[in-house]
């Protein structure tokens, strides 16, 4: 059955593992890339998703939209209402420190954040969620199969992407263990917390709040190809 975002009756149709871009046209992308046997499931608000096959194994790949009451609602009915066992969040990141360049890949052990997403849902009062660690178990395992390096650690889901004091992120940086900042993951890992499922996040490095660099649009839409194959490639339960 439909939910109010997701136009999709048939839940067969979405796979057991969903690869989750904040942007919907990296979803699009992704889909017109790497996948086979293409069929759109979702349009509804322009928020795409896909379901089709790599090397021959059934994935979805849909958008969240930025920022956590957005990955909020649609990792909910994915999980919930459409039986999605993982969602491995494959997203943009601002490094924290000059230790991380521009399209390095990090993978988030846990996401910290101010946000009171998790509290408001009353599934933590945690500050610190992790992701699930046989997925990021298997997404170790896929990146090292395809020689790809890849940063660990404790990643910043912020509600803000604009802050009035840019230097900020020093503290959090030093306080908290924060490698890099980005929007969605804490949301992500309360609601896997919220429905026994689970969720990694992947995330390519799209600019530096140390160094200043940064990557256009486009190529966070369409570069970011590593981290999309680690996810791809991903030997996640259930296939
Ligand atoms: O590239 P995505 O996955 O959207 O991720 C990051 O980019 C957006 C901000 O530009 C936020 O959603 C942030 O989390
Ligand atoms: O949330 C984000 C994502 C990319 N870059 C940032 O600075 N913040």
């Amino acid at each position: 059955m439909a939910t109010p975002h997701i136009e999709l009756e048939d839940k067969s149709k979405i796979a057991k593992t969903v690869l989750m871009p904040g942007d919907p046209l990296r979803a699009k992308f992704i889909a017109e890339t790497y996948l086979e046997n293409v069929e759109q499931i979702n349009g509804v608000r322009n928020m795409f998703g896909y379901t089709g096959t790599y090397k021959g194994k059934k994935i979805s790949v849909m958008g969240s939209g930025m920022g956590m009451p957005s990955i909020g609602i649609y990792s909910y009915e994915l999980f919930k209402f459409y039986d999605v066992e993982t969602i491995i969040r494959i997203g943009s990141a601002g490094a924290y420190t000059d230790k991380l360049n521009l399209y390095d890949v990090v993978l988030s052990t846990a996401a910290w954040s101010e946000s009171s997403y998790a509290k408001t849902m009353g599934v933590s009062s945690k500050k610190k969620l992790n992701a699930t660690k046989s997925v990021n178990s298997a997404l170790k395992r896929s990146a090292k199969k395809l020689g790809i390096e890849i940063h660990e650690g404790v990643i910043h889901s912020s509600d803000v992407f604009y802050r009035i004091n840019g230097d900020e992120f020093k503290d959090i940086h030093e306080k908290h263990g924060c490698l890099c900042v980005e929007m969605e993951s804490f949301a992500l890992f309360a609601n896997a917390l919220a429905t026994g499922k689970k969720a990694a996040c992947l995330l390519t490095i799209s600019d530096s709040l140390v160094t200043h660099e940064l990557t256009s649009a486009k190529e966070r839409q369409e570069a970011f190809t590593r981290m999309m194959e680690i996810a791809l490639n991903a030997k996640v339960w259930p296939f």
